[in-house]
């Protein structure tokens, strides 16, 4: 990887507040930052076009980067940078993938045309756009990717739908979901993406191995809703999808990928960085001639995270759904009783009596049974998914309206006092236990 040479600008330190510097990028180079764990960082685009992952900079106006985000400004033809000086790290490298990048999107973009164009074509093939899922490696630069995609689309007009299959970190909500919604516009760098109308399924825990029976039955509800929902929806249907995916790619992780490349019937396979997981996918899919697996290069400036790191962030996450990025929003204090909820988690307990079972054979756990959870201090901390439910047999296949947080327990008085996002009745009584806390800090 080569380093450009950062241009230093004039220092300005006014006050306390940090010195300005100014950074010079040449075409196709790209400026890579981590902020500091401490301080947010402001910067600005003083000339030239740049964009942060697929989402043009505005020209002049000053960009708030909260502490501890590690982002990339991309420059195509050249432009200046000026920020603060008080980065973790900032560099410039010239070397990017970024092309073959973009070569993708162009080609993703000829097949959407055809997909428009074939719109009330009998052949139902003709009208879907393309369905690209990106698969690889932790750290590998996946959302990313599946960022920048979906930006340069929704740049050129269309609405594509994004999928997060990724119950570890959660681009579109909390950790522990799975999740799909329309990008309508280049993603914000700062803000992410629009938690408006977001279709979420909740699974509870950030890493698949605690029920992965659960797993393949939530990938398939999201993607018979989305099937109905581009049945009607010729625009929806010809932007087609891009779908993030975990960063377990081994055994189970490498199964659950073909799962989720079967059920979402993807059409465009991206393998960033791993030849291995490459080819073992070609090897896998070569009996559907409609799929094409392509390896992309990852790109030199992700940055690795470590579990400390996941945590924080997964933390962090939490607090900004109810707090907002900025502390912006104000979520709202309740009380229920506890007759008033009816808590429930997906999995545990026998599946069926011993008495039931052949001679000899163990009763196992079933991992669709729906178990009643008794109020009790242990669920002190807990974030609990509020199901769309009507009913109790509808929880299983029900998304998921948002998450309150359970501040107290009161056991003599059986009330439980819960953090939401707003105030008023909770949607639905029904509400989802897995292993999602937060502790505020
Ligand atoms: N070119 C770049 N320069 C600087 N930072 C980058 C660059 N590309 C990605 N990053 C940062 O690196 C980190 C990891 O990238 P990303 O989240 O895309 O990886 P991932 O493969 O989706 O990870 P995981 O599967 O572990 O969630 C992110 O914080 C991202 O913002």
């Amino acid at each position: 990887m080569a380093y450009g040479g950062a241009t230093l600008g004039p220092a300005a330190a006014v006050g306390s507040s940090p010195a300005m510097k100014q950074v010079k990028l040449e075409k196709e180079s790209e400026l890579r930052i981590e902020v500091n764990v401490n301080n947010s960082l402001r910067l600005r685009l003083l000339n030239g076009t740049a964009e942060i992952f697929g989402t043009e900079m505005p020209p002049e106006n000053w960009l708030t980067f909260p502490p501890r985000m590690k982002f990339a400004i991309f420059t195509w033809y050249g432009a200046t940078i000026e920020m603060q000086d008080n980065t973790e790290t900032d560099y410039v490298a010239d070397e990017t993938p970024m092309i073959s990048y973009v070569n993708v999107h162009a080609v993703l973009e000829g097949r959407r045309s055809r997909a428009k164009a074939s719109a009330g074509d009998a052949d139902a093939d003709a009208s879907q756009g393309p369905r690209v899922i990106v698969v690889g490696p932790t750290d590998a630069g996946k959302s990313t990717l599946s960022k920048m995609l979906l930006s340069w689309a929704a740049k050129q007009g269309w609405k594509p739908t994004f999928v997060d299959l990724d119950i570890g970190q959660g681009s579109i909500t909390l950790p522990g979901c799975i999740a799909a919604t329309p990008i309508e516009m280049p993603i914000d760098p700062v803000e992410g993406i629009p938690l408006e109308m977001p279709l979420v399924y909740f699974f509870g825990h950030n890493t698949p191995t605690v029920n992965a029976d659960l797993y393949r039955v939530l990938v398939k509800e999201l993607a018979q809703i989305l099937e109905r929902q581009f049945a009607g929806n010729a625009e929806s249907r010809a932007a087609g999808m891009v779908i993030n995916t975990m960063g377990f790619i081994d055994g189970l992780g490498y199964d659950l990928l073909l799962h989720a490349i079967d059920t979402f019937q993807a059409t465009v396979v991206l393998v960033l960085g791993q030849d291995k997981l490459c080819s073992m996918l070609k090897d896998a899919l070569k009996q559907k001639p409609k799929v094409d697996v392509v390896k992309l290069q990852k790109s030199g400036g992700v940055v690795s995270r470590n579990s400390k790191f996941r945590a924080v962030a997964r933390n962090q996450r939490i607090r900004e759904y109810f707090y907002g990025l900025s502390n912006d929003l104000s979520p709202h204090s309740s009380i229920a009783n506890f007759s008033d909820l009816a808590i429930y988690k997906i999995g545990g307990g026998p599946q069926a009596p011993a008495s039931a079972l052949p001679i000899g054979a163990q009763p196992v756990a079933d991992p669709m049974r729906l178990v009643p959870v008794n109020i009790n201090r242990d669920l002190l901390n807990l974030v609990l998914a509020v199901s769309f439910a009507k009913e109790q047999d509808q929880i299983l296949s029900s998304n998921i309206a948002g998450f309150i947080w359970i501040t107290d327990i009161d056991i003599p008085r059986k009330k439980i006092t819960y953090l939401a996002p707003s105030p008023g009745e909770l949607p639905s009584k029904f509400l989802l236990m897995g292993s999602l806390t937060w502790i505020e800090t």
